[in-house]
């Protein structure tokens, strides 16, 4: 739906920022452009409202050349988010928010009830729309921002490092919140960031950009982490992509039946690691039954670790059975515990699926 074609940034001083570009960004998704400082990432950005001007090729919205465009009547459906919000800080919230709407020539009454919505729709309340930015905590007026730039209604948001002044906690929140509005709303964002970790998560597709502005590799974070296109984005996307790589993959592993007992139950001597449950079947814990058999006291039950829902990546999974002191991993459904899983079991799974590599065998091993 926003389509770069061959397009060459060359400021007037001659310093080419974007070097013959060519990407499309898909329609109602994240779309991340990461990359080293420099290389071209905001200047790409800027040129998709034409706050920057391309000295060569062509960006289509739509289907559309944007050079065809009045500026003006194009931002309309482009809403933009800076670092640092760049709030008006002699204007309350809500004014703040209402300058996007007033802009498109909305009259008073629709502007405030649209600024209203999109303050709410932030996770902000109506005491804090009443406050100036000053008032606000640094994620609270970055959230203004996302809220002023929603509150024209836009097609398309666009979002220049809109998180990166604020602490790794508030980052997480608003990356989150982030991902749930694009899906409530169904927008497209383009989002740039210096952050891999931040592309990763948010992305539904990244752009590495690397030096001279020329784009290293346009691709998912899975595709990412598992073929990365040269030494420059294998450097860029991180040493330990494998694990990262984890999270991305939901291989399907069966899950293996497992026995629960209920405290006051008894075991019999021997029977290893069993799992407890209460009466509803939710799973409460691991208890060893080694050298001991007869009812299971409560004080014996050992909490199981992490959980996997049914469907989760592999990195869940995988959490799960590494954490659990039987090795087993517990996945469930909704609570309710639908079997267990060990990480030979991930871990074969994920080889099965081409997830992961299978090591050639070693002499006199079966394969
Ligand atoms: N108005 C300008 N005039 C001349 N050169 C510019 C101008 N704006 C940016 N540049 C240069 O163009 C190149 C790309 O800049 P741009 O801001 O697009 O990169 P970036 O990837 O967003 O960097 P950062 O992560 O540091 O913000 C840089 O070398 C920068 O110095």
């Amino acid at each position: 739906m926003i389509r770069f074609e061959d397009v060459t940034k060359r400021y007037a001083d001659g310093t080419v920022a974007v070097d013959d570009l060519s990407l499309e960004v898909p329609r109602g998704g994240i779309t991340v452009l990461v990359g080293p400082s420099g290389c071209g990432k905001t200047t790409s950005l800027r040129m998709i409202n034409r706050m920057v001007e391309p000295t060569s090729g062509r960006i289509l919205l739509e289907g559309e050349d944007i050079s065809r465009r009045p500026a003006a009547q194009l931002r309309r459906h482009i809403g933009y988010v800076i670092q640092h919000a760049g709030l008006f800080p002699h204007r309350t919230v809500l004014a703040n928010v209402m300058t996007v709407p007033r802009l498109l020539g909305w009259d008073r009454g629709k502007a405030r009830a649209a600024a209203i919505e999109a303050i709410e729709k932030v996770g902000l309340t109506q005491d804090q729309a009443k406050r100036y930015p000053a008032q606000l905590s640094g994620g609270q007026q970055q959230r203004v921002g996302v809220a002023r730039a929603l509150a024209g209604d836009p097609t398309v948001v666009l979002m220049d490092e809109p998180f990166s002044a604020v602490d790794p906690i508030v980052r997480g929140d608003l990356q989150a919140e982030v991902r749930r509005l694009q899906q409530d709303l169904g927008i497209t964002i383009v989002m740039v960031t210096h952050d891999i970790d931040e592309a990763l998560t948010l992305g539904d597709k990244i752009a590495v950009m690397g030096y001279g502005g020329h784009l290293a590799q346009f691709a998912s974070p899975a595709e990412l982490l598992a073929e990365p296109a040269d030494d420059f984005v294998a450097d860029f996307v991180g040493k330990d992509r494998g694990y990262r790589a984890l999270s991305f993959a939901a291989p399907d592993v069966p899950v293996r039946q497992e026995r629960t007992v209920r405290v006051g139950e008894s075991v019999a001597a021997g029977s290893g690691w069993v799992l407890v449950a209460d009466e509803e079947g939710m799973p409460q814990g691991w208890v060893d039954v080694a050298g001991w058999g007869g009812p299971v006291p409560a004080e014996k039950v050992r909490r199981f670790g992490t959980v996997a829902e049914a469907g989760a990546s592999a990195r869940t999974l995988l959490d799960a059975a590494l954490s659990s002191p039987s090795g087993r991993g517990v996945v469930v459904e909704d609570g309710h515990l639908v079997g267990t899983v060990t990480a030979d079991e991930v871990l074969a799974a994920m080889r099965r699926e081409g997830h992961v590599a299978t090591p050639p065998g070693r002499p006199g091993e079966t394969p």
